[in-house]
């Protein structure tokens, strides 16, 4: 068994450096894109700079008569700025953008890719509406860092660096006032920075809860109705939505406190720089176009510091996200393909043994859900499984699709231990028709075609003919081509079972695993269904899970299951006449048959 470990909802995400290089793996293929959008934004910032610099020089030579030719080029000058600036701004913006989103399309898609290969387990321990969430709402947190934030935060750096430096430049005793604000404003911006970071990912565990509340109840929809718990479910929905506000209040409070002392601070020394500029206008030691441009120039910087704090907090949330998809990312398959798998023969005979198999479920470590079971099925062979609910028999067909691995024994086929298999070339020869049928939102042909996904139409069409459902398929809207809604809710439990048995039909795979596979049929398509299957049967072996023992008298064998172990094996009539659990089953079902 692989001992990779799952990272749990409650334990942090990695530090948040280690989540930016996750990212960068993915920045890094579109390299072209970054040096354009780098260049753009240099040349951005550094006309944003000059802006002031032309105005002030307006304003000191361009309101004079004496040379008016002068006074044209300098206001000429400032339109050519200003075409650059406007230039550059939107190319950097279309370059930053068209990386952010295509990053995230990438990051979906590896992370997508990543979960459809992890094990049930996996999604036993986490909520699906939390994984679901975390490809959607994490996902897009990311598109703003790569997308926006990460240049936003660049430029303002830059313009905030260069136009300090500017400033003292111009006049250090005004720019001495403004020093004294940045190192306390650099402060709190870390320490109120990281409180938010924390706020944050609360707030957004909390709006995860909500999804996946709501996705459960609205999925169970006709339970809820049919136990009138309608309001039980709003109020408990209503709760978790409350408690997701709550957080997300103590995240905007903190981050409303932090834009006050922001502005406060900023204009306060604004004001002290702009009465100080005044004197030194009045006594000549300036003039005016300096002072605007120094203004100007300080109102820049003043702007940039306040977007860098409000960039940093974006940047901690979604380094938050970053941190969950780089889990995601990491998570391991727990059954997975050795390092040297060994090859099944092309042509599988299908003999099936369960050697000594003792398995607990990961999420019940505490009851064996099989102990010491020793079953072997001989290629070609019928096996039914029976027995009270509970006893295991669908934890045997899941072991054998090799959906967990048991802790001790082995699960052979054809001699060969499948742990030490490739489990995607083993299913191959694998046909599952499950105890609740999933339909796919698609198309009648598409849901049976996932059975094989090569299969001619002409092929689909036999499958369906051969699980007794061209009737319902024939006198629905489009035929095959009828769309099948969400989960296939526009089927009855019937119809949607003769999908999945054609879907069986048509993967014409050696082994056949059917879990109750004929229970939702009325009395004349099960009969149908069933000679479709034991057609079907013929030259497979079968391993197939009845609570109607109708359905398995005709089996080569049936195995007795209670506590996850064996009680007792045979054909029908030998089991109704040693007695035991299985007579007492059959007494139940067919009293007077059994008697
Ligand atoms: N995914 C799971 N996680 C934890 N325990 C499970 C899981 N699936 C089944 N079990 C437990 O394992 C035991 C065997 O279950 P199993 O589903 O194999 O029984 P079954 O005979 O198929 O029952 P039924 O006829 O009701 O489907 C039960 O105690 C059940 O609660």
């Amino acid at each position: 068994m692989s001992d990779s470990t799952i990272r749990r909802e409650h334990e942090p995400p990695k530090g948040k450096l280690a989540n930016l290089r996750t990212l960068w793996t993915f920045v890094k293929p579109y390299k072209l894109q970054l040096v354009l959008a780098g260049f753009f934004l240099l040349v951005a910032a550094a006309t944003t700079l000059v802006v002031p610099k032309a105005l002030g020089n307006i304003v000191d030579n361009g309101f004079s008569n004496d040379n008016a030719q002068a006074v044209n080029d300098y206001f000429l000058v400032f339109v050519a700025i200003v075409v650059v600036m406007a230039v550059a701004t939107a190319c950097r913006f279309y370059f930053v953008t068209w990386i952010g989103e295509r990053v995230v399309a990438d990051i979906r898609k590896a992370v997508y890719e990543r979960l459809i290969t992890l094990s049930p387990e996996f999604f036993e321990e986490n909520r699906p509406g939390e994984i679901v969430s975390r490809l959607t709402a994490d996902t897009t947190l990311v598109q703003t860092i790569v997308g926006s934030s990460v240049s936003v935060w660049i430029r303002n750096f830059l313009i905030a660096v260069a136009g300090t430096v500017g400033l003292f430049i111009m006049s250090p005793k005004l720019m001495g006032y403004i020093a004294l604000v940045i190192p306390l404003l650099l402060g709190i911006i870390i320490v109120v920075g990281r409180r938010v970071r924390n706020l944050s990912r609360t707030s957004q565990d909390k709006v995860a809860d909500v999804g996946a509340r709501a996705g459960e109840s609205l999925s169970a929809l006709n339970i809820v109705q049919a136990f009138t718990q309608e309001k039980t479910e709003a109020r408990r929905f209503g709760e978790q939505v409350d408690d997701a506000f709550v957080a997300a209040k103590r995240r905007i409070q903190v981050r409303a406190g932090l834009t006050f002392i922001m502005i406060f601070m900023i204009f306060s020394a604004i004001a002290l720089v702009l009465f100080e500029g005044a004197q030194d206008v009045m006594t000549g030691a300036m003039t005016g176009g300096e002072m605007l441009e120094f203004i100007m120039l300080a109102v820049f910087v003043a702007g940039a510091f306040g977007a860098l704090s409000e960039v940093y907090s974006e940047l901690q949330r979604a380094a938050g996200a970053a941190g969950r998809l780089a889990e995601l990312l990491s998570s391991e398959a727990k059954i997975k393909a050795p390092d040297n798998p060994r090859a099944l023969p092309a042509k599988i005979e299908g003999d099936i043994h369960f050697d000594n198999v003792t398995f607990h479920y990961p999420t019940k470590p505490d009851v064996a859900a099989l102990e010491g079971f020793n079953l072997h099925v001989k290629a070609g062979e019928t096996v039914a499984l029976v027995g009270p609910s509970g006893a295991g028999k669908s934890t045997v067909l899941q072991l054998l699709l090799r959906f967990y691995d048991p802790q001790s024994g082995a699960v052979k086929m054809d001699g060969v231990d499948i742990a030490q298999t490739d489990p995607k070339a083993f299913r191959e020869h694998l046909a599952f028709v499950p105890q609740d049928t999933i339909i796919f939102a698609d198309t009648i042909a598409e849901n049976v075609r996932y059975g094989r996904q090569d299969a001619t139409d002409e092929e689909v069409r036999q499958a369906v003919e051969a699980a007794a459902a061209t009737e319902f398929v024939e006198r629905a809207t489009n035929g095959f081509d009828t769309f099948l809604g969400e989960r296939g809710t526009r089927l009855s439990g019937g119809q949607r079972q003769r999908i999945a048995i054609a879907r069986a039909i048509l993967r014409d795979a050696p082994i056949l695993l059917l879990d109750e596979a004929t229970s939702a049929l009325d009395a004349e398509s099960e009969l149908k269904v069933q000679e479709a299957l034991e057609h079907l049967m013929e030259g497979r072996t079968t391993l197939v899970i009845a609570h109607r023992l109708a359905t398995v008298k005709k089996v080569d064998r049936i195995i007795v299951l209670e506590d996850g172990k064996i009680v007792a094996e045979g054909t029908h009539d030998e089991l109704v006449a040693k007695g035991g659990l299985y007579k007492r089953l059959a007494d139940l079902q067919f009293g007077e048959y059994a008697a």
